[in-house]
């Protein structure tokens, strides 16, 4: 894992603040350099005095902690973190908000789903796992995640905030929770509402704007595949539902109640992924766009053009089970 950040070539770097960077030709190592490099070129070793080697130590460590899973694994932090660096470089938020809240925003898209089981909260709470126990029953795996972070990162040779001051660690920290917490699917309208009624009148120098602004883009990053393009997106589905599917078998073996979305026996692919566009995926990346207008051509369009796709995949699948009854 030594390998030098010198071999990443300036195109890669130049790539790596795109959308349409492709997470699939790169080995874990490439990955782990990548993410060095968006450290990096943000300038937070310098802006937090983070020592090089204690910031491999970290992301080696964050990819130790990841589980080869179809889906929540490290390829699936890399993705959301290079989306978020994407977004970071998209719309300008350097000269936005503090450098304190982009290392907020980075570090949290890397760490949001650290040692995820694969089997989600539904499943934690129905089977009564010890992340239900141990969370009683409140977001258990995003109280995971975060929680598997702040583990990390209380052994020194891994701790990247060791040289801030004890504000900005407690900053930092209260800013991670806030952003990891807010990945939990069950409260995207709450907090999609929150910022729906904030952004007409958006602040940045209002601490409860900026707060919500940093959960929706750690949210944008998180489920922001089909803003991909389809060669590197659709593998993503197949990976999720691989995952999905995993669980309701699970479910079914023991008796537990089988999440409709998640069962092979009913989801189509085309369908289920229609609706998650129109009913999710449009309606936040939409009013992301209205603060950041130039994100209409980078993710607003690729999104649409994923609608299209997946629109047609359902005619065509409907057209055929027609002509089958026939
Ligand atoms: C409100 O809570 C929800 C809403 C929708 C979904 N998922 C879906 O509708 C289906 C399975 N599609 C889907 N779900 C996706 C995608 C990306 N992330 N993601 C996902 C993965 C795990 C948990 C939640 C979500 C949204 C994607 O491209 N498609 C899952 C949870
Ligand atoms: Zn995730």
């Amino acid at each position: 894992l030594n390998m030098s950040t010198l071999q990443v070539t300036e195109e890669v770097r130049e790539h790596l603040k795109t959308p349409i960077f492709d997470n699939w030709q790169w080995e874990d190592a490439e990955m782990l350099v990548l993410l060095q490099v968006m450290f990096t070129d943000l300038e937070f070793l310098t802006a937090f005095h983070i020592e090089l080697d204690v910031l491999q130590n970290f992301l080696f460590k964050v990819y130790c902690h990841y589980n080869s899973i179809p889906f929540h694994n490290f390829r699936h932090c890399f993705c959301v973190t290079q989306m978020m660096y994407g977004l970071i470089w998209l719309t300008d938020l350097r000269s936005k908000i503090a450098r304190i809240d982009l290392l907020i925003m980075l570090t949290s898209a890397l760490c949001h789903d650290l040692d995820h089981p694969g089997y989600n909260n539904v499943y934690q709470i129905n089977a009564q796992t010890d992340l239900a126990l141990r969370y009683n029953d409140i977001s258990p795996l995003e109280n995971h995640h975060c929680a598997v972070a702040f583990g990390i990162m209380s052994k020194q040779e891994c701790n990247i905030l060791k040289n801030l001051t004890c504000e900005q660690y407690k900053y930092i920290r209260g800013g991670m929770i806030k952003c990891i917490l807010a990945t939990d699917m069950a409260r995207h309208n709450e907090i999609l509402n929150k910022f729906k009624t904030m952004r007409p009148v958006f602040n940045f120098t209002n601490k409860e704007h900026k707060e919500v602004l940093m959960n929706i883009m750690v949210k944008v990053s998180d489920i922001s595949n089909e803003a991909r393009p389809m060669a590197v997106a659709e593998p993503w589905l197949d990976c999720l539902l691989q995952e999905f599917f995993n669980q309701s078998d699970t479910e079914k073996l023991k008796g537990l109640p089988v999440t409709p979305f998640m069962d092979r026996d009913k989801v189509s692919k085309p369908s289920s992924q229609t609706n998650f566009i129109r009913f999710v995926l449009l309606p936040l990346f939409s009013e992301l766009t209205k603060l950041f207008p130039c994100l209409e051509q980078h993710i607003l369009e690729p999104v649409r053009r994923a609608l299209e796709y997946y629109s047609d995949l359902e005619r065509a699948s409907k057209e055929e089970e027609r002509t089958a009854k026939r």
